[in-house]
């Protein structure tokens, strides 16, 4: 069986009461939580920030994975940082000083991500992966859940394992936006090490089992 992540994302989990979806996660045997933060200029969306993150962080040993869906994303790495995330994400879209902004992620201890949407290349990602802990390839255009996958990324996915394969390197491959049952093992084979779920995770309790679901498909 490929190493295999599942990282829920919270932007399907129920806001009035993240603490005790997040004490539900790790008692179902989750190790990874997804964080979609969104600031309405990016994405069209409004979520939440680091007070939050903060707020949450002292009551869960989860790896938090936070997912930066906002403009000029260089301006809140120290914050993300003190917030306690574990892996910081900014999309590729958003800056012009990539390999500043990744380099600020790392001196602030956290964890290196990149995102790309769609229809971005994956060549913006190429000199920047042996600096990157895992690229996010978006298999939806960002800022809502439950949006169907978008199928062309699979070449992608399979596109970027190629590339950190022949480059030796052991850079994560993560797809977030529209995983399901029914394409997760395919996303897995095709060089996915983390899926993100949030739609199809969260509309279905109970959290092990489902998380049980995720497994079973690797295992087939
Ligand atoms: O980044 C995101 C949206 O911008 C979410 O992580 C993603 O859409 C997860 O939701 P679902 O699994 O329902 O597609
Ligand atoms: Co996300």
């Amino acid at each position: 069986m490929r190493r295999f992540i599942l990282s829920p994302s919270l932007l399907s989990a129920d806001f009035g009461n993240l603490r005790g979806e997040l004490e539900a996660l790790e008692a179902a045997g989750l190790e990874w939580v997804h964080w979609d933060v969104m600031d309405g200029l990016f994405v069209p969306n409004i979520t939440f920030g680091p007070p939050v993150i903060k707020a949450l962080r002292a009551s869960s040993k989860l790896f938090f994975d936070v997912h930066l869906m906002i403009d000029h994303p260089e301006r809140y790495i120290r914050e993300f940082a003190d917030a306690g995330a574990d892996l910081l994400c900014v999309h590729a879209e958003t800056g012009v000083h990539l390999e500043r902004t990744i380099s600020a992620i790392r001196e602030a201890g956290m964890q290196t991500g990149l995102a790309l949407n769609p229809a971005t290349p994956l060549n913006v990602a190429e000199y920047l992966l042996p600096q990157l802990d895992m690229v996010l390839v978006m298999s939806v255009n960002p800022g809502f859940g439950g949006q169907k996958f978008i199928p062309f990324c699979k070449e992608k996915i399979a596109a970027l394992s190629k590339m950190i394969r022949e480059r030796g390197l052991s850079t994560l491959i993560q797809v977030d936006g529209g995983v399901t049952l029914d394409n997760a093992r395919e996303l897995s084979d095709l060089g996915a090490d983390v899926l993100v779920s949030g739609s199809a995770f969260f509309g279905h309790p109970p959290y092990a089992g489902r998380y049980q679901d995720f497994q079973r498909k690797m295992e087939s």
